[in-house]
This record gives C-alpha cells, sequence and structure tokens, in this order.
C-alpha cells in the first residue's frame, strides 16, 4: 500500500492535473497495446477534469480504441438526471471513445447485474487508469457501508467484476440501487486516481488512511490494498 498525495489551490488545477494524467496513461496504452480502459467514477466532484480531457481528445484527433467504463452507476434509465453513464456520454460527445455502461436502458436492477457481468467478461485486461470519488461516509464506487452486498464487493478473492449494491439507507441525493464495481476489479488496474474536494472529505479520508476497516470506511480497501499505489488528488 502506497499514497502520493497532490493537493491543488482549486478545483480547476485539479482537474487540468489529472486529467493530464488520464491522457498520459491512455497514450501509453495506445503505443503499447494499440487500446486503452479506463473506469471513472461518476459524482460531481471528476467532472471538471473528465471536460477537459474531452477538450484535448476533440482537439486531438484519433483517440479511437479507448473504453471508458463507469466505476459505479445508480440503476435508472440511461436519460435520467442521475446516469453517470449519460453524463460520460453528454461529456465525451464528439470524441471517438466508446462508453459501456453497467446497467441496462431501463436501469432494471436485477437485470442490470447480469448486463454488467456479461460486459465486463469482454474487458478482462486490467484498466489502463481508474479514477475513483469518495462520498462523505466514506463510500467508493457504490460500495456503501451497511449494504448487505458490502461483504461480497469487499471480498479480495472474489471472481466478481461487479454486483448490485443496494445503500442502506438510500442516500437522499440519489435514492436508487446501484451497480458497482468490487474491490477487486478496481484494483487490477495500472494507475489507481482518488479525487475529492473540501475539509469535510479530507478528514474522511485521514480517518480511513488511519483505520484499514472497510467495513466502516469502504475506501480503506483501496487505500490499504497491499499492491496498489493510490494518488490522492485533493482540492479545497
Ligand atoms: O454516489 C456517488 O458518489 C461518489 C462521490 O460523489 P461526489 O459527487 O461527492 O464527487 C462517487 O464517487 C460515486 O461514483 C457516485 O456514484
Amino acid at each position: 500500500m502506497a499514497w502520493v498525495e497532490h493537493a491543488y489551490p482549486d478545483g480547476d488545477a485539479l482537474a487540468a492535473a489529472l486529467a493530464r494524467e488520464l491522457d498520459a496513461a491512455v497514450q501509453a496504452a495506445l503505443a503499447t497495446r494499440g487500446r486503452a480502459l479506463l473506469a471513472l467514477a461518476g459524482g460531481r466532484t471528476p467532472l471538471p477534469a473528465y471536460r477537459a480531457l474531452a477538450r484535448r481528445w476533440r482537439d486531438t484527433p484519433g483517440p479511437a480504441h479507448i473504453v471508458l467504463i463507469p466505476t459505479d452507476e445508480r440503476c435508472v434509465p440511461h436519460d435520467h438526471p442521475s446516469s453517470n453513464v449519460r453524463e460520460l456520454r453528454e461529456i465525451f460527445g464528439g470524441t471517438a471513445v466508446r462508453i459501456e455502461a453497467l446497467t441496462t436502458h431501463d436501469g432494471d436492477p436485477a437485470r442490470s447485474e447480469r448486463y454488467a457481468a456479461a460486459m465486463l467478461a469482454g474487458h478482462k485486461e486490467p484498466f489502463d487508469a481508474v479514477v475513483l470519488g469518495m462520498g462523505g461516509d466514506a463510500h467508493t464506487a457504490s460500495l456503501f457501508p451497511n449494504a448487505g452486498q458490502l461483504a461480497a464487493g469487499l471480498d479480495p478473492s472474489t471472481t466478481l467484476d461487479a454486483l448490485r449494491i443496494d445503500p442502506d439507507p438510500l442516500p437522499v441525493e440519489a435514492p436508487f440501487a446501484r451497480i458497482s464495481l468490487t474491490a477487486a476489479r478496481l484494483l487490477r488496474t495500472r494507475a489507481l486516481h482518488l479525487a475529492l474536494a473540501g475539509d469535510a472529505k479530507r478528514d474522511v479520508l485521514a480517518a480511513a488512511m488511519a483505520d484499514p476497516d472497510a467495513f466502516e470506511r469502504p475506501v480503506a480497501a483501496v487505500l490499504h490494498a497491499p499492491e496498489a499505489t493510490v494518488h490522492i488528488h485533493w482540492s479545497p
């Protein structure tokens, strides 16, 4: 386990730096393997970085063979305001990337869980980069503390790439079942970034750094994973 902490004066600086990191990971993957695979968190914090990345890719022709997968998704229809895949499709519109959903178009949780398993079976290679966010309750992706499926989502030896998670209680701002990549799948990556903003989240992060109990604070599962180097990007 290792952490590299990057503090920025503001969200714009965080976005620019994270976009540069992701672009570099993608360009290296394209140069060596001819394709790139990223997993991208939902939520508000990383969106400016994705917009900066999309601008780069619109300005530079030819970044094809790039696949983007959400780290987690709310079980809502794809045109719903809370849909992470809708957000990614809007942001990366006009670029040559392919965006895979973790859910069926109608967002049905049971069908979506099966759909995600089948889709991810076609993407078994390590991610070139993963971007995680973190909630105020220390959830990451949709690995929520207290969810009935959390143990399965945290199991380091699981063969599952993704699973349904029912947050308990449901978050008021997005009260939906989720499909989340498992911690094991998230950790199968060449680069791991955690983006967060504000003093409150910095305090939650500090608690998770000090205590490896991932049932209490699921983000601890990646912070304390034996082989992982987590790049932590923070701005006020
Ligand atoms: O529910 C979610 O929240 C977290 C954090 O989001 P933010 O808006 O506080 O940045 C996010 O990482 C996760 O992907 C998302 O589904």
